[in-house]
Order: structure tokens, then sequence, then C-alpha cells
């Protein structure tokens, strides 16, 4: 098995859960709340900034050039994304302002910066792969699952359901293939846990989304 399938296996039952979570099957159906699209939107604004960042600096930390400009390009492609919410889906959702991280999106943004920064940059660009794949997934499984004519939600679908996002999730699995095919058991173990980690922030964070959770 490669890497990226034995790290598949491991998060298939998370993926799962996140499939059949209400924020999903409402998105898909068109009728998730307004309030808790928005509530996610302002949150995956500043997700996607921080985002950017922790991947610009994997592709700083990365041993091979191209890995390098992958990276950074993802780490581009990732900022552009976040101020196209701010100029088109903010207007369209009716948001004013981004306002804080709330914990999930917290927790998740600083989790990946700490890794980028301080694990060894397999580990992070493991710990990075969830964002790229298991959205990727989601957006495949709700465009080809949906049902529903006129979704407010479809601009959202089709950006993850699409080709552009796929060239740089192939991409994306294809740069930890390579790593974890010269790295040590040891590595490779600590890759899977980090994508497991990252896989369970993905579910928290629509999870908390549905729920709002916010600050105490
Ligand atoms: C939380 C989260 N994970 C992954 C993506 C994919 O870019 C996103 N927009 N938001
Ligand atoms: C993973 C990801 N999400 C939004 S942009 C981006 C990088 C794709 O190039």
């Amino acid at each position: 098995m490669t890497w990226s399938e034995q790290a598949w296996v491991a998060i298939e039952p998370i993926y799962q859960s996140i499939v059949a979570m209400p924020f999903i099957t409402e998105l898909q159906e068109g009728n998730l709340p307004l309030e808790k699209f928005q509530f996610y939107m302002t949150q995956d604004s500043g997700y996607l900034e921080h985002f950017g960042r922790a991947l610009a600096l994997i592709g700083a930390r990365a041993s091979d050039i191209n890995d390098a400009l992958a990276f950074m390009r993802f780490g581009e492609n990732a900022i552009v994304v976040e101020n196209a919410l701010h100029a088109s889906y903010f207007q369209d959702f009716g948001i004013v302002e981004r306002g804080v991280l709330e914990p999930a999106c917290h927790h998740y943004v600083h989790y990946l910066k700490s890794t980028a920064a301080l694990d060894a940059v397999e580990v992070a660009m493991a710990a990075v792969l969830p964002c790229f794949w298991i959205y990727k997934e989601v957006g495949n499984y709700i465009y080809t699952h949906q049902r529903a004519i006129g979704n407010p939600y479809q601009r959202w679908i089709d950006t993850y359901a699409g080709e552009d996002f796929a060239v740089s999730v192939r991409r994306a699995i294809e740069c930890c293939n390579r790593v974890a095919d010269t790295a040590t058991d040891y590595m490779r173990v600590r890759m899977i846990d980090a994508f497991v980690t990252a896989s369970r922030l993905e579910y928290r964070f629509w999870d908390s989304a549905y729920r709002l959770v916010r600050w105490e």
C-alpha cells in the first residue's frame, strides 16, 4: 500500500462521519440555515489566511525544489481564495466582517502553523493533506449526491468539486507519497498521526459551525 492509501484507511471512519454530519447533508440539500453558513464562512476566511501562511512555510522548508514551488503556490492559492471569499461570498451571504477565530478554527490553524514551523517537514506535509483531500472528497460527494436545484451554496460545492482543485489535491498527495517513500517507518507513522489529527480537526470545524460554538 502507498503511504496515502494507508493514510486514507486510517481516516475512513472520520470521513464517513463527516459526510453524515448535518452541516454537510444540509449544505447538499441547500437547506443549511444561513446563520450556520455565515459562521462557517467567517471562520473559513480566517482559516484560509493562516493555512496559506503554513503552506508557504512548508514550501520554504521542503527539500525538493519542485515541492517548494508546489507548496508556495498552494499557499498563494489559499490566500487568493480567501480574497475571493471576501470579495464575493461575504457580500452574497451578508457577512460584514470576519471577527475572531473561534475555538475550533483557532485550534486547527495553530496546530497547522506549529507543525509547519517545528515538526519535520514530512509531518507538516501530512498535516495539511486532509485540507486538500477531505475537501475534495466531500465536494465530490455532495456534487454526486445533490438533488436540490438552485442551491444557494452551489458555488461553494463547485469550487471543491472542480478540476482546478483536483489538480492541487493530486499534487499534494503525490508530494506526501514521495517524501514517505524515503522516510523511516517511524517518520511514516508520525505522518499518519498528523493526517489523522488534522482530519479530526476538519470534523470539528464543521461541527462547531453547525453548533455555532464560540468562546465563552
Ligand atoms: C477548514 C478548511 N479545511 C480545508 C479547506 C480547503 O481549502 C478549507 N477551505 N477549510
Ligand atoms: C487546499 C486549498 N484550499 C484552498 S486553496 C488550496 C490550495 C490549492 O491550490
